[in-house]
């Protein structure tokens, strides 16, 4: 993996000017104001110039699909079979994300990261990059061998980078996978060193007696893990992560690599956000965080990553929704930054 380039910060005063000669009040855009800023500055460093005008033409989403050991044990409300059926759901056009792409103008591809079992489509947008069938049970064994994590990376970055070359110039990433919940909540409580209790959640929406289960099982993967004294990024993902969260991982820190701007989705992405900032700090200079999901412990990930996320929408369904949701948000940060007048064009004197 190449190393991200680290932000030219030098930019900044420039962009900060530019959008406090628009025709408003200081900070008067608020958020919005930030993520222009970042767009801008993320555009500039590309470029090798300063940018004042900044676009986005061509947003694409990644949904990732991996099923998971754990889900034997009843800690979701659906069986895994469900991970394949949603993707063929996505496949046929049925799913809330491909709604939310089909009214964003956002283009949508789906990924086969180890699924129960294999999809036969031609879709060009889908693309099967299995790592297994499905993870084992992370609460009593490794999830995979670190090799299947070292391919999944590079799965992952490739698939980025092809989607990339062919103009993709925002990356959204959702995912999709029954149990995945339990698998983000050990991963986020082994890199922040939190228990169980402070990292497992809903889901899916289970029972108080599914939620006793999974903090049980998850504590159980956090105990095995600790005892072994890995702290190695590539060994935690073996041992506690999913077949799509590796591939997530990967593809982000290829996107920062080519210097485009990701939008993170809910708690699953979020973690795997924050295994990629754990393997290459840069990768957070791309990171726009589109929403704060319903899921408790999202709340933890988002303070560890510093992250202030655009939307609060009590969602909690992942496949990227969140993320799509903020794409208006970003292309209006775009136009506002690129086209409204500025107090001298428009003659406004404050
Ligand atoms: O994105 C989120 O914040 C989010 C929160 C809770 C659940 N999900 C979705 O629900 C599935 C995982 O939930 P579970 O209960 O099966 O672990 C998986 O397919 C995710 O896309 C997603
Ligand atoms: C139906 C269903 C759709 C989903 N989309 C993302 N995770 C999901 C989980 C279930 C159960």
């Amino acid at each position: 993996m190449t190393p991200i380039k680290p932000l030219d910060l030098s930019y900044s005063a420039d962009i900060q000017s530019h959008i406090d000669q628009k025709t408003k009040p200081l900070g008067a855009l608020g958020q919005l104001e930030d993520v222009a800023a970042k767009l801008a500055l993320i555009a500039s460093n590309k470029a090798g110039v300063l940018q004042k005008q900044v676009t986005i033409t061509k947003p694409t989403a990644v949904v990732f699909a991996g099923d998971h050991g754990i889900a034997e044990q009843g800690v979701s409300i659906a069986p895994s079979a469900v991970t394949g059926q949603m993707v063929l759901n996505f496949l046929a056009g049925g799913a809330a994300i491909n709604c939310f792409c089909a009214a964003n103008q956002i283009d949508l591809h789906v990924v086969d990261c180890g699924i129960l079992s294999e999809v036969a489509t031609d879709n060009p947008n889908f693309h099967q990059q299995r790592l297994g069938q499905t993870t084992f049970d992370l609460s009593t064994q490794p999830a995979m061998a670190t090799t299947q994590v070292e391919q999944g990376l590079a799965l992952g970055a490739n698939l980025a980078l092809s989607l990339i070359d062919n103009g993709c110039d925002l990356i959204l990433f959702g995912e999709m996978g029954i149990g995945n919940t339990s698998s983000a909540s050990a991963l986020l409580a082994l890199l922040t060193d939190n228990d169980a209790q402070a990292v497992v959640g809903l889901g899916t929406g289970i029972s108080t007696e599914q939620l006793n289960l999974k903090q049980k099982l998850v504590q159980q993967a956090i105990d095995r893990v600790k005892t072994t004294g890995n702290t190695d990024i590539t060994k935690l993902l073996a041992e506690v992560g999913g077949f799509e969260i590796v591939q997530i991982v990967g593809a982000m820190l290829a996107a920062a690599e080519k210097q485009i701007p990701i939008l993170v989705d809910g708690f699953i992405v979020s973690v795997a956000a924050l295994v990629a900032s754990k393997m290459d700090k840069q990768v957070t200079d791309y990171f726009i965080f589109a929403h704060q999901s319903q899921e408790q412990a999202h709340q933890l990930c988002l303070t560890e990553l510093n992250a202030k996320p655009l939307l609060s929408l009590q969602l909690r369904l992942g496949e990227g929704t969140g993320a799509a949701l903020a794409v208006p948000l970003l292309k209006s940060a775009c136009h506002f930054y690129s086209h409204m007048a500025s107090f001298a064009d428009a003659g406004v004197t404050v």
